[in-house]
C-alpha cells in the first residue's frame, strides 16, 4: 500500500475522475474527504465504494470557485480526520463552446472553477500541511489540453495550463516545508464532462484513432499516478507534469 493511514482530500469526487481517485486512494490505504457541488447520491455511493475498502470517507459539499469553500473542506477533514497529508485538486468543468461567440459569463464561470478554485484549495491545503509540520503532497488535475489546443475549448485549456503553472510555482513556494506539487495531465478520459461531445459517433471515432494505445481512457486510468506523486514513492519529485493519454500527445503522423 502506498498511503496506508494517510488522509487524502480530493475536490470534485463524487464523479468521473475524481471518484475514481478517491477509491484507489482507499484502496492504497487512504482516508478520503470529496467535494463536490452537489454532491447527493453521487457522493453516497463514493463514500459506499472508499468503506468497501476498509477507510473512512466525508463528503463535504461547496462550490471550489468561492474562497470560503476551502477554508470549511480543509476544517471538516481536520475534524473528521485529524490531519491533511495529501491534497488532489481536482475539480473542473468543460461547457464546449466556439470562440468567436463565447458567452463572458462562460469563460469567467471556467476560470473561476478551474483555476480560482484550484488556486483557493491548494493554499488552504497547503497552510494545512505547513500548520502540521510534517510536508505533504498536492497533485492537480491539469490537462494534455495544457500542452495543445480545442477549438472548442478556448475558455478551458488555459485553466488547465494556468493548474499546472500554479503546481510549478507551488513547488518553489512550498519545497521548503516538505510539500510537493505535481501535476497529472490525463488525455480524453470517459466521463459526464464529454459525454455530449463524445455522443458523435465521428468525433468518438477520430479520438479513439489518435491514441496508440487504442482506446479512449477510463477514470481508472488516472488513479496510479495520483497515487504514486502523492507518495513517498516520489519523494524527490516536485513540479513535475505526468502525462497519462495513451500517447495521444505523441501522435503526430
Ligand atoms: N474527462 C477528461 O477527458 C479530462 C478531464 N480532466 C480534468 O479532470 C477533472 C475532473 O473531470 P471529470 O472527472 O472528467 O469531470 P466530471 O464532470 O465527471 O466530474 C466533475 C466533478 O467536479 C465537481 N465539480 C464541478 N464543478 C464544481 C464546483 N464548482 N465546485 C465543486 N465541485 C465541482 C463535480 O461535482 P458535482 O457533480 O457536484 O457538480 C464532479 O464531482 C477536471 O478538472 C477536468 O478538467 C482533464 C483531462 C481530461
Ligand atoms: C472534456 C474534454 O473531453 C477533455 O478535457 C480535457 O482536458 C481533455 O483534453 C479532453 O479534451
Amino acid at each position: 500500500m502506498l498511503l496506508k493511514d494517510k488522509v487524502v482530500l480530493i475536490t470534485g469526487g463524487s464523479r468521473g475522475i475524481g471518484a475514481a481517485v478517491a477509491v484507489e486512494m482507499a484502496r492504497q490505504g487512504a482516508d478520503v474527504a470529496i467535494n463536490s457541488h452537489s454532491g447527493g447520491s453521487a457522493a453516497a455511493e463514493v463514500i459506499a465504494a472508499v468503506e468497501a475498502q476498509g477507510r473512512r470517507c466525508i463528503s463535504v459539499e461547496g462550490d471550489v470557485a468561492l474562497p470560503e469553500t476551502a477554508a470549511a473542506f480543509v476544517e471538516a477533514a481536520v475534524e473528521a480526520f485529524g490531519k491533511v497529508d495529501v491534497f488532489v485538486s481536482n475539480a473542473g468543468i468543460c461547457p464546449f463552446h466556439a470562440f468567436l461567440d463565447m458567452p463572458a459569463e462562460t469563460l469567467k464561470r471556467t476560470m473561476e472553477v478551474n483555476l480560482h478554485g484550484a488556486y483557493f484549495m491548494t493554499q488552504a491545503a497547503a497552510n494545512q500541511m505547513v500548520k502540521q509540520g510534517n510536508g505533504g503532497a498536492i497533485v492537480a488535475i491539469s490537462s494534455i489540453s495544457a500542452l495543445v489546443g480545442g477549438e472548442f475549448q478556448t475558455h478551458y485549456t488555459p485553466t488547465k495550463a494556468g493548474v499546472h503553472s500554479l503546481m510549478q510555482s507551488c513547488a518553489i513556494a512550498l519545497g521548503k516545508h516538505g510539500i510537493r506539487c505535481n501535476s497529472v495531465l490525463p488525455g480524453t478520459i470517459l466521463t459526464d464532462i464529454n459525454k455530449d461531445d463524445l455522443a458523435d459517433p465521428k468525433k468518438r471515432e477520430y479520438m479513439e484513432g489518435r491514441i496508440p494505445l487504442g482506446r479512449l481512457g477510463q477514470p481508472e486510468d488516472i488513479g496510479g499516478a495520483v497515487a504514486f506523486l502523492a507518495s513517498d514513492m516520489a519523494a524527490y519529485v516536485t513540479g513535475a507534469a505526468l502525462l497519462v493519454d495513451g500517447g495521444a500527445f505523441v501522435n503526430l503522423q
